[in-house]
């Protein structure tokens, strides 16, 4: 890190005229524990997809078959998330951790379902300790797999209808706000049923009592098993120190629990976008990131982690390839 700040010191621009780069450009190389850290290429979006028991409390207007049929969109190459990746010059990889209906896999499909879909966790625990020990461990794999195969960046996706249900409860627990702070309106629900939808956060919270030092358990209680492998696969790219680019509210909720789980882990993540989901901006405040983009997006599938990309690879960049003023001849001030 202190080699990448003298750097940006010597390059041929004013200092700290590359604002949040410069500072991204040095975590980066502390990461990597040189200077200058590797391009963030090749890099993958690993979608994780599950459904959810809380469906049935009518959180969401979309039924609960959609995760199937985007999941086979994604494997299609029809969705946002595949233009963006396109775009980004990144590959997307599709996880069915927990997803209700079965699927027949694709090229870029792979079958780690721990169950097809979680128990409704307004009534119950969604998920067993061992489940979502099970979950987590799918996306710590994920994560170790492709870092294997040659992955310098990971970027976390998710697909799951209702799954801004428990990503909410998962903030409140972690964070200590409350249930209204912590709920959006996810895929588009009104006023009623955001309402409810606090109530439903709110009644998870007050029956499970999660304890934030027990990630595993906060997991299990008010989970889903898209947001416990992306826990994993958000560890899984810390201990190999290579930077995970966080999408939205989904994510930065598996990103609490990964931080309950190991605090060092937030050196790797990357906030990609602010996501518009209230959620997320709490998230974030608690983890101390700022993120790259602020568009007012609020998808999820790993978009927003997507279209920053391209601002990860050019804050390394410029530490590969910016002249210093030594070496251009560039008077200093
Ligand atoms: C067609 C469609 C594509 C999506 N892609 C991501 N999401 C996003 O919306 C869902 C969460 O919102 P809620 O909790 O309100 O159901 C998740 O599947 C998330 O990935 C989508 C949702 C829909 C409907
Ligand atoms: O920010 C997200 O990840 C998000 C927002 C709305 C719906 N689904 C996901």
């Amino acid at each position: 890190m202190a080699a990448a700040r003298d750097l940006q010191a010597r390059l041929t621009k004013p200092a700290g005229s590359l604002g949040a780069l410069e500072e991204l450009s040095v975590r980066l190389a502390g990461l990597a524990e040189v200077c200058p850290p590797p391009l963030p290429t090749p890099a993958t979006v690993a979608v994780f997809a599950g459904d959810h028991g809380v469906h049935a409390q009518g959180v969401t207007p979309w039924p609960q078959e959609v995760t199937a049929q985007m999941v086979a969109n994604f494997v299609a190459g029809g969705a946002v998330v595949n233009t963006f990746a396109r775009q980004a010059g990144a590959d997307v990889m599709v996880v069915d951790v927990g997803v209700a209906i079965p699927l027949h896999g694709g090229a870029t499909l792979l079958d780690a379902n721990v169950r097809r879909g979680t128990r409704d966790l307004s009534v119950g625990p969604a998920l067993t300790r061992d489940e979502a020990r099970a979950a987590v461990e799918v996306g710590v794999g994920v994560a170790a797999a492709l870092v294997e195969s040659g992955a310098k960046c990971l970027l976390t996706g998710d697909m799951g209808i209702a799954n801004t249900t428990p990503a909410a409860a998962l903030i409140a627990a972690f964070t200590g706000a409350g249930p209204a702070a912590a709920t959006g309106r996810g895929a588009g629900i009104d006023d009623a049923t955001l309402e409810r939808k606090v109530e439903v956060v709110g009644r998870a919270l007050a029956l499970h009592r999660p304890d934030p030092a027990d990630p595993l358990g906060v997991l299990a209680a008010v989970g889903g098993l898209e947001h416990a492998a992306l826990t994993g696969f958000i560890l899984g790219a810390a201990a190999h120190r290579v930077p995970v680019i966080i999408d939205g509210v989904i994510a930065t909720s598996a990103a609490l629990a990964a931080a309950a789980f190991a605090p060092d882990a937030v050196a790797a993540m990357v906030a990609g976008h602010r996501s518009a989901e209230p959620g997320a901006t709490v998230a974030l405040a608690h983890l101390g990131l700022e993120p790259l983009l602020d568009l007012g997006m609020r998808l999820g599938e790993g978009s927003g982690a997507a279209l920053a990309l391209p601002v990860v690879t050019a804050a390394v960049r410029v530490l590969h390839e910016v002249a210093t003023f030594d070496s251009a001849g560039v008077s200093e001030k």
